[in-house]
């Protein structure tokens, strides 16, 4: 039988700097060929637009998280991959699966001890989780699934220390080593990570998480904080870039506890490239993406994720920042 191969679940709650890492490693001279599988939450795929791609083969999976409803994709998915590689179709050797950031990673993690399939092909290195040094305290508080991720990590890596106190580092790390002692903490500055602290770290000890959550093999359900759910707006109408940071301003002033993650790609008056537009809960910014092409359908997308958010004003006062709004 050949070797099976290696997969890294990449975790962390909302904005903590996933797809910031997913680029470095990728951007990283390895010399290693690896499958990514990008899973959003929400109707569109942003982070495949935010991926430099190089050889990697990218796979979306959209309109749901991978941990419940798409579980079965993930499989598919998989196995897909497994057969074509066998066949000469691709070449990898290993496999990153990004999690949404409301991803409880054990049904994730789970995949590849229940499908006889799944762990034929592939063996689970690690689970590594993006902490957010900056919003991670209250997404503690508050967040069953941060909990979990922080819980089932192998790794932690710390992202934004740059924008708190060293005290409140400090805090955070004695916090998180009570919540899981054995997962190293490494800081990273903007996805800055030596790789050999990520992959093959031949983390996952099948016992140490059956300890932790003792029926994990059987328990294929959870449950998501039902008042967490996501809108997309969407518009072929280029937008007064003013208009919309005037808004977005006044938005997190009123709902930034309450919006975890926002993102997506604008098309803005008088500008050829996209505008990749993002935020954490009052934290936003943007940049320049890729240009739009000749002749393309200028579409902006933007994804918003949180709690009780008022989506059909949001999505009005939206339709009213264009140009000729
Ligand atoms: N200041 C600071 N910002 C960071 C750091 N790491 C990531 N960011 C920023 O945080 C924002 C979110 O980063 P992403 O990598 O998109 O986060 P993500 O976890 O992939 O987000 P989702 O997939 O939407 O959950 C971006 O604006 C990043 O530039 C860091 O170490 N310091």
């Amino acid at each position: 039988m050949s070797e099976t191969i290696p997969v890294t679940i990449l975790t962390g709650f909302l904005g903590a700097g996933k797809t910031t890492l997913l680029n470095r490693i990728l951007g990283e001279a390895h010399g290693q060929r690896i499958a990514v599988i990008e899973n959003e939450f929400g109707e569109i795929g942003v982070d495949n637009e935010l991926l430099q791609q190089g050889d990697e083969q990218i796979v979306e999976m959209n309109n749901g998280c991978i941990c419940c409803t798409v579980r079965g994709d993930l499989v598919r998915i998989l196995g897909d991959l497994a057969e074509r590689r066998r066949r000469g179709a691709v070449n990898f050797c290993r496999v990153l699966i990004e999690t949404t950031g409301l991803a409880d990673p054990a049904p994730v993690a789970q995949t590849f001890f229940v499908d006889e399939g799944v762990a034929r092909d592939y063996r689970l290195d690690a689970i590594i989780t993006v902490v957010d040094a900056k919003h991670a305290p209250r997404q503690l508080d508050e967040c069953h699934e941060a909990q979990e991720q922080v819980g089932f990590a192998d790794r932690i890596l710390l992202s934004k220390t740059d924008l708190v106190s060293e005290e409140s580092v400090n805090a955070l790390m004695a916090r998180l080593r009570a919540m899981n002692p054995r997962a190293p903490l490494l800081r990273v500055h903007f996805g800055q990570v030596d790789l050999r602290e990520v992959l093959d770290i031949r983390g996952f000890d099948l016992r140490e998480i059956l300890a932790l959550e003792p029926d994990f093999l059987e328990d294929v359900s959870h449950e998501h904080d039902d008042a967490v759910g996501s809108f997309v707006y969407r518009s072929g109408k280029p937008f007064d870039f003013a208009r919309l940071f005037y808004f977005m301003e006044i938005m997190v002033g009123r709902f930034g506890q309450e919006l975890l993650r926002y993102k997506g790609i604008l098309n803005v008056a008088g500008c050829d490239r996209r505008i990749v537009f993002q935020g954490v809960h009052m934290m936003f910014g943007d940049t320049a993406g890729l240009p739009w092409g000749e002749g393309e359908a200028r579409e902006s997308q933007l994804v918003f994720i949180g709690r009780n958010l008022p989506r059909d004003q949001i999505l009005a006062a939206l339709a009213s920042c264009h140009v000729d709004g």
